[in-house]
């Protein structure tokens, strides 16, 4: 089994944020919305893939976290898997994305209830809403 990782970034401000990337290909997906990451190397752990995938697709250095629940099969030989991350250096620059953008609570159930996330993301929105929403401690840690 093969495996992408993608990064569920968020900050705390005056509401926890996640961070959400725009695809720019393939056409199927282009213009949705999608926890920035890719695919593993050989040998290579999920957090060091993480690392190496955001600081070449988004410039920052993160502290990648535990695992989320959820996966979810690609292919039948390609898992995507998510772990929480924070940022420990820089500023994110869409380098292989459309656009950023930091997202609270009901701006990502907004964009999945419009349809707007990449189809295999949508089966972390409960996570991701129940940490956005501060009843967990769950995340980054
Ligand atoms: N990074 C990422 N990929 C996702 C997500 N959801 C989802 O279905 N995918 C799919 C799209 C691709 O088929 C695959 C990973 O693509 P990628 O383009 O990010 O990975 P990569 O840079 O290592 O790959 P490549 O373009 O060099 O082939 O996983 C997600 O949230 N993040």
């Amino acid at each position: 089994m093969r495996f992408v990782v993608a990064g569920a970034v968020v900050r705390e401000r005056v509401e926890r944020e996640l961070l959400l990337a725009q695809r720019s290909y393939p056409a199927d997906v282009a213009g949705l919305w999608e926890l920035p990451g890719g695919k593993l190397a050989p040998g290579e752990t999920a957090p060091a893939a993480l690392v190496r995938e955001l600081t070449e697709e988004l410039t920052v250095t993160v502290r990648p976290g535990a695992a989320l629940t959820q996966q979810v099969l690609l292919q039948p030989d390609l898992t995507l898997i998510a772990h929480w991350a924070t940022l420990v250096d820089g500023v994110p620059r869409a380098v292989e994305h459309q656009g950023l953008t930091w997202v609270d609570a009901d701006g990502l159930a907004a964009m999945a209830a419009g349809g707007e996330l990449v189809p295999a993301d949508t089966a972390w929105v409960p996570e991701l809403l129940t940490y956005l929403r501060g009843r967990d401690s769950a995340g980054p840690s």
